[in-house]
């Protein structure tokens, strides 16, 4: 039996002010799948996001998480966001926020032990956020989005501002929470992190270009690089 998709979407349009920014998006994300969300500043990814978690209203076509409308109260434990900026009390220390979040939830003090531990923040747990580096800090907001182990984690540009050695390092506590069966979908603008994923959308001016694993990108595109595969498909406009 084929498991349903973590996300369907389906002619999906959504509109920001009047203006349409989302356009007839059509895709699936497949359950325990890690899914990149790549493509140009302003093409539409935390706009995508944001519609996924159900923050942001569609205008038209279909949009299912974990077959439910998006924001639906079923999906109140199901989904983890991670917004761009850190979204957790700097002024609070990182295992103060996670048992903050664990207590909205319902969850308990160990498992926002056990999301603080999966990040690899367990010596600096009692350090208050704004006493951390960049890295650290997104890491506990990390943390907070993983208490309760969502089935579908969002995350906006996880790495965005860091060095490779703290990109290795969050992609590897991202790749053990898919290994554990969550789906993710992660949004970058470091094509190289392609090759992190099974899969990557590729967005340009709110259209989807492309839905192709990192090996398909290469060979599609006959580039050496995902950044080289990434400006053939931007600057040909083509699904390959
Ligand atoms: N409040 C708004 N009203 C109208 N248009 C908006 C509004 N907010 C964003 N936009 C436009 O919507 C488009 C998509 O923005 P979005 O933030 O989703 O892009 P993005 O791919 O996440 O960008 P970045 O990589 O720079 O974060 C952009 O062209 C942006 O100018």
């Amino acid at each position: 039996m084929t498991k349903q998709p973590a996300i369907r979407a389906r002619h999906l349009d959504v509109s920001l002010h009047g203006n349409t920014v989302l356009h007839d998006l059509t895709f699936d994300v497949p359950a325990g799948a890690v899914v990149g969300l790549m493509g140009p500043s302003g093409c539409g990814k935390t706009t995508l996001m944001r519609s996924i978690v159900g923050v942001q209203r569609m205008a038209s076509g279909e949009l299912t998480v974990l077959g439910q409308r998006p924001g639906s109260a079923a999906l109140q434990h199901d989904v983890g966001y991670v917004t761009q900026a850190v979204s957790v009390y700097r002024e609070l220390t990182v295992s103060q926020n996670a048992s903050y979040f664990a207590a909205l939830q319902g969850h308990s003090r160990a498992s926002a032990d056990r999301a603080i531990a999966a990040v690899g923040l367990a010596d600096l747990a009692g350090r208050r956020v704004d006493r951390l580096s960049g890295g650290q800090a997104s890491r506990a907001s990390l943390a907070c989005a993983l208490i309760g182990a969502p089935a579908l984690l969002v995350l906006d540009e996880p790495t965005v501002g860091l060095d490779p050695v703290t990109r290795e390092e969050i992609w590897s506590h991202l790749q053990s929470v898919a290994a554990r069966g969550a789906t993710l979908l992660v949004s970058s603008h470091v094509m190289d992190e392609a090759a992190r994923c099974d899969s990557v959308l590729l967005l340009r001016d709110g259209r989807l270009l492309a839905h192709l694993s990192p090996a398909q990108l290469l060979d599609r595109t006959a580039a050496s690089s995902y950044d080289e595969a990434f400006l053939r498909l931007i600057r040909s406009g083509e699904m390959p």
